[in-house]
């Protein structure tokens, strides 16, 4: 799914007006009939809401839905500030409020005095995408005095005093929403931490805007959604043997570090290498023949890796427990050097990389780096934020030529070219010690099996969160653990030749 500006989301609605033959009003009407439907079916119980209405189209939406919930049977009441000037769309759906009588309009002064119902929903449609500047006088008592308020709150698009494509300021406005009904496709601000955190869970809803806009206008960043993992995943092929799915080695491992060494070796395993070897120091050698009976160990030393004596045509995922030992830091240095093809690098190696600017530049081109933010600023320096950080993640894989899987809440895969592919599978349950390893060892795995550099980061970081989910369905975010995760990954392969290739197949 591409991420669009607010500029472009703009035209995409024009064009699609146009090419759909209606007017703004009439795509209001489609906005606001499928967000009632949303309210309807989720929360039909609850049948009070207070719907605070600004004077652009996000407040028109908010005048419709109210219309709508109120002629369903929902109680409804309106705040609004009946001095500012609306938009057409938006003057004409508050006229049709106000021409029903049981409908009220009260003024944004007084939601501070008014009792609201113990179960009332806030539904804000105060700003939308049109924001242009920061969120100060009334409005900014208004939303500071809603956000106080121990009630379900949810957003009409986006929660407002976000822009859909910019970092906010540090004292920023912001409504603060549970949830977050937006319009066919993700914001940016939506899938970054800082923002993100105003929006609660997100609920695409599709009011069918123009596909032909969709596929012309162009978009470098993208969400990872299931008709890109359908178009990327390739099934087996019941005429295949072991030779068929490659040879994956996972170079891990140092003294009380054989953990980390299990972990990716497991996941690698459950991914569907052909072969799967293990380097890693002599004293792992029992737990891991224990442990991963179906990986071959090759031994890298005594308590650390110090030779890399790799099997011949194996893919390698490198770093987790390796540790920083001179040793293993001059090894894997002198191993940089004479290697030409893709590598997966990770945790212990990524900072023993960080440690010489001059060091990066050994990276093999089309690699992929796995860091997360701490192991990122190690690396290129710090940011201020974590769009600025994007920025600079941009620059660095197209400089070294690499594919960096930049490990966040919302995972971004970054191409050499400049894309930029979101997750939005996994879950606050796999912050845990334990979770990059098993990522390093799908990834790993799916480029020994040939997925391409960028598929096999892209569908690695979808894979790995969707395993993910599916572990906190069983177990719950708390008590997940990272090899409940790589359980999990058999299901995901199920789902996804149940449901995800059936739909997006088009042999
Ligand atoms: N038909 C369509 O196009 C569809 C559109 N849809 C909906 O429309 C939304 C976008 O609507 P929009 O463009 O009217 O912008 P929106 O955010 O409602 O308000 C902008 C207004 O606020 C003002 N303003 C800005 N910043 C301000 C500030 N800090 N403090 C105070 N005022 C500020 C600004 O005026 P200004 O003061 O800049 O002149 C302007 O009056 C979109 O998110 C979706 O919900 C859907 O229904 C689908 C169909
Ligand atoms: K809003």
């Amino acid at each position: 799914m591409k991420i669009f500006t607010s500029d472009q989301i703009k035209k995409w609605d024009e064009f699609t007006m146009r090419s759909n033959g209606i007017s703004s009003l009439e795509l209001m009407e489609r906005a606001a009939h499928s967000c009632a439907k949303w309210f309807v079916q989720n929360y039909f119980e609850i049948n009070s809401f207070a719907i605070f209405c600004g004077a652009g189209n996000n407040g028109g939406d908010g005048f419709a839905i109210a219309r709508l919930l109120y002629k369903k049977g929902f109680e409804v009441i309106l705040f609004a500030d009946e001095s500012q000037v609306y938009s057409e769309s938006a003057a004409i759906n508050q006229k049709k409020c106000k021409d029903i009588s049981g409908l009220e309009i009260l003024k944004f002064e007084n939601a501070n005095n008014f009792i609201f119902k113990e179960n009332t929903i806030i539904v804000d449609a105060l700003f939308g995408i049109g924001l242009n500047r920061p969120i100060q006088g009334k409005f900014a008592h208004l939303i500071q005095f809603l956000n106080d308020l121990n009630h379900l709150k949810i957003s009409i698009d986006i929660p407002s005093g976000l822009m859909a494509d910019e970092m906010i300021a540090d004292q920023a406005v912001v409504f603060k929403a549970n949830d977050t009904l937006t319009f066919q496709s993700w914001k940016k601000s939506m899938l970054h931490p800082e923002t993100g955190i105003y929006c609660g869970n997100i609920h695409v809803r599709d009011i069918s805007l123009s596909e032909e806009f969709n596929s012309l206008e162009p978009s470098n960043e993208l969400v990872i959604d299931e008709k890109i993992i359908g178009e990327i995943y390739q099934p087996r092929n019941e005429f295949s043997h072991k030779g068929t799915y490659g040879k994956a080695t996972v170079v891990a491992g140092s003294y009380g570090k054989i953990g980390a060494v299990v972990l990716a070796t497991k996941a690698a395993l459950k991914s569907g290498s052909g072969l799967t070897f293990i380097l890693a120091p002599k004293c792992g050698y029992e737990i891991l023949q224990i442990s991963c009976p179906e990986a071959m160990f090759i031994s890298g030393g005594e308590n650390e890796v110090v030779n890399f004596s790799i099997e011949e045509n194996s893919t390698l995922g490198i770093g987790p427990g390796l540790g920083t030992h001179s040793d293993t830091e001059k090894s894997f240095l002198n191993f940089l050097k004479t290697c030409k093809n893709p590598l997966v690098i990770d945790a212990d190696a990524l900072n023993i990389l960080s440690k010489n600017p001059d060091y990066l530049k050994l990276i093999p081109k089309s690699s992929i780096i796995t860091p997360h933010p701490k192991e990122f600023a190690r690396l290129f320096g710090p940011t201020e934020n974590s769009f600025a950080r994007l920025d600079l993640a941009r620059e660095k894989a197209h400089e070294l030529q690499i594919y960096i899987v930049l490990k966040d809440h919302h995972t971004q895969v970054i191409t050499p070219d400049n894309r930029v592919f979101y997750n939005i599978t996994g879950n606050s349950g796999m912050a845990k010690g334990g979770s990059g390893d098993a990522l390093l060892g799908i990834i790993t795995s799916l480029l020994a099996q040939s997925y391409s550099p960028e598929n096999a980061a892209i569908f690695g970081a979808w894979l790995h969160g969707k395993a993910g989910d599916f572990a906190a369905e069983e177990f719950s975010k708390e008590a997940m653990l990272p090899s409940d995760l790589i359980d999990q990954i058999g299901n995901v392969f199920k789902y996804l030749n149940k449901k995800v290739l059936p739909k997006n197949r088009k042999d």
